[in-house]
């Protein structure tokens, strides 16, 4: 499993095209601000192109409702990691903390429909003991989740910016997730689960850390 974030460090979306996994993040105040009436104006063209009637009465709020669902479903661009993991505390507690089973609701960036699953994120603190809130390590799932997604980038962001921001000495995140667009449309294989793994800093170069970390994520503990 220490090579798996290695493996998928770039996915090819379209043969000639290669989308590095580790987008540069843009910097949220580089991020322009939700276009309301943009989106409108998308909805109602997608709704004629695909032959309705956007002006029937049923489809006549559809435009400004679809457009404020995207907004929420993508307020993650407006976030930075900094944003969510605002309360640290120094506790002195350096033994590894792991939060297992988080929701995920994402956006596939290729078809934008969702992906979900279920999110496992372990750290080891800083020596210092330098911690966050446990609810802070879900929000942060959230701001990368809630935005067009794969869900390597996914797992690798909220890895990255735990090391970074938390200074912690190893990371893990293990996403596991079932995407819509290979349900519902597609290939159609309903329950085909994908599961990525970012592993970082002792948490890779300690295979007994590491053996422990996944025992707990595999519910070793019930
Ligand atoms: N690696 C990766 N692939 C994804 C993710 N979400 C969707 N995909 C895949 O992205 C690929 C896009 O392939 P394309 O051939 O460009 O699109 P398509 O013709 O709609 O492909 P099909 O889904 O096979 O019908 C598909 O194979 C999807 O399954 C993701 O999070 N990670
Ligand atoms: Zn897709």
């Amino acid at each position: 499993m220490s090579d798996v974030d290695e493996k998928s460090d770039g996915v090819s979306a379209r043969n000639t095209q290669v989308t590095p996994v580790h987008t540069p993040e843009r910097d949220v105040a580089d991020v322009p601000a939700f276009d309301q009436q943009r989106a409108e104006a998308a909805v109602r063209e997608l709704l004629f192109a695909i032959g309705e009637d956007p002006d029937r009465e049923g489809l006549l709020d559809t435009p400004a409702r679809v457009a404020r669902a995207y907004r929420e479903l993508t307020q993650g661009l407006h976030q930075a990691p900094e944003d969510v993991l605002t309360t640290t505390f120094d506790l002195g507690h350096d033994e590894m903390v792991l939060v297992r089973d988080i929701e995920l609701w994402s956006m596939c960036e290729h078809h934008l429909v969702p992906f979900t699953g279920v999110a496992h994120v372990g750290y080891i603190p800083a020596a210092t003991g330098k911690i966050t809130g446990l609810s802070k390590l879900a929000r942060l799932v959230d701001v990368y989740a809630k935005r067009p997604q794969v869900q390597e980038r996914l797992t690798t962001q909220v890895a990255d910016a735990l090391m970074d921001i938390l200074e912690a000495r190893g990371v893990i995140v293990v996403i596991e997730a079932e995407h819509l667009c290979m349900t519902m449309r597609g290939v159609r294989k309903a329950g085909a689960r994908t599961i990525t793994s970012a592993v970082r800093g002792t948490m890779r170069s300690n295979a007994t850390t590491r053996a422990e970390a996944m025992a707990l994520i595999r519910g070793g503990t019930r």
